[in-house]
């Protein structure tokens, strides 16, 4: 699904209205009975107190609007308006009026601290102040109103978003803001919702489709992609019946230190649930055994050093090598790196201690074969690219980086970013159950046997990256998020596969 920014909504707004032939009111009316269904839904006429701060704009139009539809199911519904200014939209206006027609409850005014309503925590407050049309930090009472709101404790539900959070930025430290338990978002969603900065304010997520113009939105240009199922499955090669495993390409996982074999393993291992051909295991000496017991499906050859990476001989020539898990940064090891650099040709997956070892030797960077895939943490992106101010200055920095060395860049956490051909892939699978050690190894493997069955590196980190997560959710659903382990996510490979295509 397209991400698009607050402009292109607008422009999408404008264009769907003259295109459909409808007017803003009309399409005010759409959106938010889609909203009122939804609350509905989850309700169920429950007796609960609803208050619904609206502001002045359309957000706030919105909110009277769902007032309305409320009311007139037999909801319990109080309206106050947030009075920033005398300058009211016309669809506000529209629907102030229509509302008055409705209820003889009417709206109640806020117009400084003195008029800020109770709230009781088992009220279900309505956040439809400010969505798209932020143009500046919430100041003064409003910024105290939104706190006053968030101290509540009462369930927060959004309209588009957030108010006080900014479809295009950060907002500062001292920004007052909402904090919702969940945001219910018009089309698309936006990109603030999924970055570590501000992710935490939209609480749960669900977007919905107001039926904007079909053919503006599938024209129209953006760098920012989200990921589910949809997206991934485009992106799956079915396997042939007349087809070998000569077909499915060879992986090379060359990593590991003493006591740090397993990270190679968990690679391994997912290489071959992946559906690698063949894969491969160059580890030093001490892991021969580990490895050869625990997956007698892998080959396994070995470095002449029992402990340490010192002359990675392969001998290969594999479709794709997966370098750096658990490998230790030792001089000779990154020696060894660097010799292994300047002879592979084909695009490599570098995790881990790889990154390390390039971020302490930038002049390695210049060996990266094209197309080469990183796939840092969020620490492991610092030490490569350096500090950043805020979430849009990284993706600025990465998206510099990875293009000046045509790269892709997997950048790892709650929505991991894949930064590729200028193009940034967000990803909607995946669950804080897989923040546990060895995960990224598993995701490092799972790349590594698609690119060995010959997708693209972008093509192999989007639907790994997807895959990843939505293994490590099967695993959750049944295991708890405490209880998952990344060998789990290893095993659930299978079901990861099936879950594409199921409905
Ligand atoms: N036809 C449309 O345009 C539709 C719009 N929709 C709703 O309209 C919203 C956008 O509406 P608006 O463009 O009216 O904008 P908002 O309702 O988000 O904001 C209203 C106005 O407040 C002012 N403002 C911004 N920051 C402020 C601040 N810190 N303090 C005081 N005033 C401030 C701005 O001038 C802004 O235009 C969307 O988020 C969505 O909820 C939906 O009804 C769908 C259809
Ligand atoms: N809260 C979360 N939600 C979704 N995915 C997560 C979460 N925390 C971690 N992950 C995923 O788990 C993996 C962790 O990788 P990494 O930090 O390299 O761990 P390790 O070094 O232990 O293998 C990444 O793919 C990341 O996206
Ligand atoms: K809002």
């Amino acid at each position: 699904m397209k991400i698009f920014s607050a402009a292109q909504l607008k422009k999408a707004d404008e264009l769907t209205i003259k295109i459909q032939g409808i007017t803003s009111t009309q399409l005010m009316e759409r959106a938010a009975s889609l909203v009122t269904n939804e609350i509905d839904k989850r309700l169920q006429n429950a007796d609960i107190a609803i208050k619904i701060f609206c502001g002045i704009g359309n957000n706030g139009g919105d909110g009277l609007v769902i007032a309305r539809q409320l009311i007139e199911k037999g909801y319990r519904v109080k309206v106050f308006v947030v009075n920033y200014s005398d300058n009211r939209s016309q669809d506000f206006l529209i629907n102030y009026d229509r509302l008055k027609e409705t209820t003889n409850d009417w709206p109640e005014y806020i117009k400084d601290e003195g008029d800020f309503p109770e709230i009781d925590p088992n009220d279900f407050v309505i956040d439809a102040i400010f969505g798209i049309g932020l143009n500046r930090p919430l100041e003064g009472w409003i910024g105290e109103l939104v706190t006053y709101i968030n101290q509540s404790k009462a369930f927060i539900l959004a309209i588009d978003m957030p108010s006080g959070l900014f479809s295009d930025r950060v907002p500062a430290e001292k920004d007052c803001l909402i904090s919702a338990n969940f945001t219910l978002s018009f089309q698309t969603p936006k990109l603030v919702f999924f970055l570590p900065q501000t992710m935490d304010y939209v609480g749960d997520l669900q977007v919905l489709d107001i039926g904007l113009d079909r053919d503006f939105l599938s024209s129209e240009k953006t760098n920012y992609e989200l990921i589910n199922k949809h997206e991934a499955r485009t992106l799956y090669k079915p396997r042939k019946s007349n087809s070998h495993k000569g077909n499915y390409g060879h992986a090379l996982v060359i990593g590991g230190s003493y006591g740090k074999i397993g990270s190679v393993l968990l690679s391994t291992k997912a290489a071959l649930r992946t559906g690698a051909g063949l894969v491969s295991t160059f580890i030093p000496k001490c892991g021969y055994n580990i490895l050869q017991t625990a997956l007698p499906e892998a080959m396994v050859i070995t470095d002449k050093n029992e402990e340490k990476l010192t002359n990675i001989d392969h001998r290969m020539d594999p479709s794709v090598i997966c370098f750096g898990m658990g490998a230790g940064k030792d001089p000779k090891t990154v020696e060894a790196f660097k010799e292994l650099l300047q002879k592979t040709e084909k695009p490599m997956l570098i995790d881990a201690d790889g990154l390390n070892m390039i971020s302490e030797n930038q002049e390695l960077l210049e060996f990266l074969p094209k197309k080469s895939l990183l796939t840092p943490h969020p620490k492991e992106l610092q030490r490569l690219i350096g500090d950043w101010n805020d979430d849009f200055e990284k993706i600025e920095k990465v998206q510099e980086f990875t293009q000046s060395h045509d790269l892709v860049l997997v950048l790892k956490g709650s929505h991991t970013f894949v930064f590729g051909e200028g193009h940034v892939y967000i990803n909607n699978s995946g669950n804080p159950g897989m923040a546990t050690a060895g995960s990224g190894d598993v995701l490092s493997g799972i790349i590594a046997g698609l690119i060995s069955q010959q997708y693209s590196s972008l093509a192999a980190a989007i639907l790994g990256v997807y895959l990843h997560g939505i293994s490590g959710d099967i695993v959750a659903e049944n295991r708890s998020y405490q209880a998952l382990i990344s060998g789990d996510i290893v095993e659930n490979m299978g079901a990861a596969f099936q879950a594409l295509f199921a409905d």
